[in-house]
């Protein structure tokens, strides 16, 4: 890994951190990272935000002082000590927006750390554009960063996952059942591919690739009689050729037209539907299980405590270079650093012809492609 010079030719006074988006699993570790780092490298005063951007769209701005004491034996812990929203969006309005930047000065931060996801990270960068000195730090379970080939939490959902799809096996042997398991991961189908992968799904179905139905009857169906039971992995955000993707409901309205590229849909459920269109065209009894949030819950893997603590740290060297406007990223195995504006409103889906998905077709797993 490339490490940055541990010199200090800046140092900021008093230095905010928040967690936005969707909890993870690694959230306090890169909390305790950037918390440790500065203290020791600067002696600059961390102020932990309370609830991701709540707590600068409320007056006055809920915030408190993270010492030593306040990271110490965090590291393992899952959720996030400084609480999170995915709901709280400064540009929501010219006034939110105003808010969050008045909200800044009133605590007397130099710079903000953001630690969050893709919304997070369009958020980061307009208040860049307003002149807050920002640095990001890719969270997110459904690894779908731009820029950036892994976010920390991913290895722990995938982990989670994978223990989910192998106890399944046991009881569709057991039941000669075919088992359809749904992930999450919004419109990127990472983790139900490697989870799919890691765990020998018969069949792995992504938003990425529309599945067709007939095709994917008729695997399972060979599946069937050959090994008594077949499972699916299936990405929440998958749908259908010629389909659609299954929504649980608009979470809340968007006031602002110009934010409008990713829509703030809650996606769920596709499993359930699969499971009616594929019953009738099978030999044996469907069933469908939507993990949800048991996949972002419990304390980080030992991987991704690693990858949240060089990521806080790296975040912590960027501050103190004055190097702003930059999310820390990984990549081909090197940490480095992107411009926000380049992660802003961008998401990272599995591209056609990644190696997993040739792997997978070469090894026999159904992608749900026609014959
Ligand atoms: N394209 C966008 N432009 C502006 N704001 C956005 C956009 N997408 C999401 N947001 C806002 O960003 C906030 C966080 O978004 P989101 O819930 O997607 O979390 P995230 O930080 O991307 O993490 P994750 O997706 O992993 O949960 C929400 O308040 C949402 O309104
Ligand atoms: O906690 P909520 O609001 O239901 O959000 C669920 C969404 O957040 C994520 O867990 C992380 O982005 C997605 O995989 C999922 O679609
Ligand atoms: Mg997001």
């Amino acid at each position: 890994m490339s490490l940055l010079p541990m010199s200090a030719p800046t140092c900021p006074r008093r230095v905010g951190i928040l967690t936005g988006g969707g909890d993870c699993p690694g959230l306090n570790a890169v909390i305790r990272a950037v918390t440790q780092s500065l203290l020791r490298q600067c002696g600059a005063e961390v102020i932990g935000i309370e609830d991701g951007f709540a707590g600068l769209l409320c007056e006055p701005p809920r915030a408190r002082r993270l010492d030593w004491d306040a990271v110490s034996g965090i590291l393992l812990l899952g959720g996030t000590i400084l609480g999170s929203s995915n709901r709280a969006n400064p540009l929501d309005s010219a006034q939110a927006t105003a808010l969050t930047l008045a909200n800044v000065r009133r605590l007397g931060l130099d710079a903000l750390v953001v630690i969050g996801g893709d919304g997070s990270m369009t958020i980061a960068h307009a208040l860049a554009q307003q002149g807050l000195a920002i640095v990001g730090v890719p969270k997110t379970i459904d690894n779908d960063l731009y820029g950036c080939e892994r976010s920390f939490g991913f290895d722990t959902a995938v982990a989670t996952v994978t223990e989910a799809l192998e106890r399944i096996q046991t009881t569709a042997h057991s039941h000669r059942r075919v088992m359809i398991v749904e992930t999450m991961g919004r419109w990127a189908g990472w983790i139900a591919l490697e989870a799919g992968l890691a765990a020998a799904a018969d069949a792995i179905l992504l938003p990425e690739l529309d599945y067709d139905l007939p095709a994917l009857a008729r695997h399972c169906q060979a599946r069937l009689l050959r090994e008594r039971y077949s499972v699916i992995c299936i990405g929440e955000g998958a749908k259908a050729l010629g389909g659609t993707a299954t929504l649980q409901a608009t979470t809340w309205p968007m006031t602002d037209p110009a934010a409008g590229a990713i829509a703030p849909l809650r996606l769920g459920g596709v499993a359930h539907r699969l499971n009616q269109a594929l019953q009738p065209l099978l030999q044996a009894e469907v069933r469908a299980t939507v993990l949800g949030h048991v996949q972002r819950g419990g304390s980080p893997t030992p991987f991704d405590r690693v990858l949240a603590t060089l990521y806080g740290n790296q975040a912590a060297q960027l501050l103190l270079q004055g190097h702003f406007g930059r999310m820390v990223t990984l990549s081909g195995g090197q940490l480095g650093h992107i411009a926000l504006a380049e992660v802003a409103q961008q998401q990272r889906t599995v591209p056609p012809g990644h190696p997993l998905l040739q792997a997978a077709q070469q090894i026999g797993v159904c992608l749900g492609q026609p014959d």
